[in-house]
């Protein structure tokens, strides 16, 4: 899988994508999450694919297994790379999901992988223990959905980088571990809670980061990218 920074396009419609994305030169991996899908659609995600991106399609469904199998079916004709569930769905859930991915990849086609959403990363461990009522660390948590999610079959988890390395050991390096809540030094971390650098992220163990803010909301997205991707691959 290329192992470039995701690009989070959380922006409000096709205009503002299109606008951001001709500022780069170069085949990048995006993301699409539920704040462009919500207002454009599949479409928008063809019409991403047609410039030759990479595509995370981050709906992270969270359903009863038939509705959550059966709408994976139809995502997996869209031709995107990577999709991803909440493993609070629970294992039937997030076997539903791979096997509706498998039935609806087009022959020929590589089925997208999928990953489940552990704790995110805008939950701290507080909040989790008060809300979820979860009597574990939040560490712990995230392991625990870690494993439910490789007896599933997945290909691996969205964690913060926090969890990353102990993610590794428990599940297998080969188990990726995609790392949101990324911000360079000093950043703003808005509703972000388990933060960490592109640097960071790379010694302690993220198979893959996802970053939004940090580059979409910079003076000049290109040269912030361009940061970002220079401390994640040093
Ligand atoms: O699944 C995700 O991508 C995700 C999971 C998670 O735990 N935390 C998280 O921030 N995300 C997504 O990652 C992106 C982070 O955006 P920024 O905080 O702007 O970098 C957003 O599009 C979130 O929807």
């Amino acid at each position: 899988m290329n192992t470039k920074p995701i690009l989070a396009l959380d922006f409000p419609g096709e205009k503002e994508v299109f606008d951001f994305l001709q500022q780069f030169n170069e085949p990048l991996f995006v993301k699409i999450g539920m704040e462009l899908y919500m207002q454009e659609g599949p479409t928008i995600v063809r019409k991403v694919k047609d410039l030759g991106h990479d595509i995370f399609l981050d709906l992270k469904l969270h359903d009863i297994p038939n509705t959550v199998g059966s709408a994976m079916k139809g995502l997996a004709k869209l031709g995107v790379d990577l999709v991803n569930v909440h493993a609070a769905g629970g294992r039937p859930m997030m076997e539903a999901a791979l096997e509706g991915l498998e039935a609806g990849t087009p022959a020929g086609k590589e089925r997208p992988a999928l990953i489940a959403v552990t704790q995110l990363t805008s939950t701290t461990e507080e909040q989790m223990q008060a809300e979820q009522k979860i009597a574990l660390s939040l560490q712990e948590s995230v392991l625990h959905y870690a494993g439910l999610t490789k007896q599933a079959g997945l290909q691996g988890v969205v964690c913060s980088v926090h969890e990353a390395k102990a993610i590794a050991e428990v599940c297998g390096d080969e188990f990726l571990r995609v790392t949101p809540g990324i911000r360079l030094a000093g950043g703003d971390a808005h509703d972000q809670k388990r933060i960490a650098t592109p640097d960071g992220a790379k010694r302690d163990g993220s198979s893959l980061i996802v970053v939004g803010r940090a580059v979409t909301g910079a003076q000049d997205p290109v040269a912030a990218y361009k940061i970002v991707n220079e401390l994640w691959e040093a």
